[in-house]
């Protein structure tokens, strides 16, 4: 599912800055990225949604080349369609849970990820009319998972969902997780810090050094 093979850079390289060679092929469809801090794990799902520009190499999701320094290749970030899932849920406090659902929908046509499919795979019928100051940090991840589904996305780039959970709110979420890896065929590349929790969503696991 991914054939990777870049070189990344961060920060200025004569002032001691972060240049990394990674390389990952794999054709499980859930992939984890392991590794300890600043190896270069949010780094790599960056230049996935083409945030970060490798210094040359290729990426390649499913099949479809997303860059090739080589051939020039380098496919605009919202062309990209990815599925984002940061830290925090980075929901917007001014719009309900609804209104947070619908700003990651994306076209008109017959969408991949329907509004109810996704609400009901998720389970948050309950709280399509609540303020997102009033969720639990679980139910807040789960709403950020909805938008980054409703986005259509052709695959989902999760960092680190579960880390500011609390071991409680961890075990709620792992289910739904593990419902879009199983109910969706989206390719998923899952960035975690945890070897348990890694191990209940993949086998597929690449340790950066
Ligand atoms: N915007 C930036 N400018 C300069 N250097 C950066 C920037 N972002 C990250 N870095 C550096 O790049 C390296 C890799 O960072 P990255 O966030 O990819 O690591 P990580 O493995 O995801 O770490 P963590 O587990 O702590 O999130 C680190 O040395 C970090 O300090």
């Amino acid at each position: 599912m991914l054939a990777l093979d870049i070189v990344l850079e961060r920060g200025a390289r004569n002032g001691g800055g972060f240049r990394r060679h990674v390389s990952i092929r794999d054709d499980a469809r859930v992939i984890a990225l392991a590794g300890r801090s600043g190896a270069g794990k949010t780094s790599v799902l960056h230049a996935i949604a083409g945030l970060l520009t490798p210094c040359e190499g290729r990426i390649e999701v499913d099949g479809r080349c997303l860059f090739d320094s080589v051939a020039g290749i380098d496919v605009p970030v919202h062309a990209r369609h990815v599925g984002y899932m940061f830290q925090d849920a980075r929901l917007f406090p001014h719009l309900d849970v609804r209104g947070n659902l619908g700003y990651g929908r994306r076209g008109q046509g017959a969408a991949t990820f329907g509004f109810d499919d996704v609400v009901a795979l998720l389970g948050i019928g309950a709280l399509l009319e609540r303020r997102t100051t009033h969720l639990s940090g679980g139910e807040a991840q789960r709403v950020a998972l909805g938008r980054a589904l409703l986005s259509q996305p052709r695959i989902l780039l999760l960092d680190e969902p579960l880390t500011n959970l609390d071991q409680a709110r961890r075990e709620e979420l792992i289910p739904y997780l593990q419902r879009v890896r199983d109910e969706t065929a989206l390719p998923i590349v899952y960035v975690s810090h945890s070897a348990d929790e890694v191990e209940r969503l993949t086998r597929a696991v690449h340790t950066l050094d």
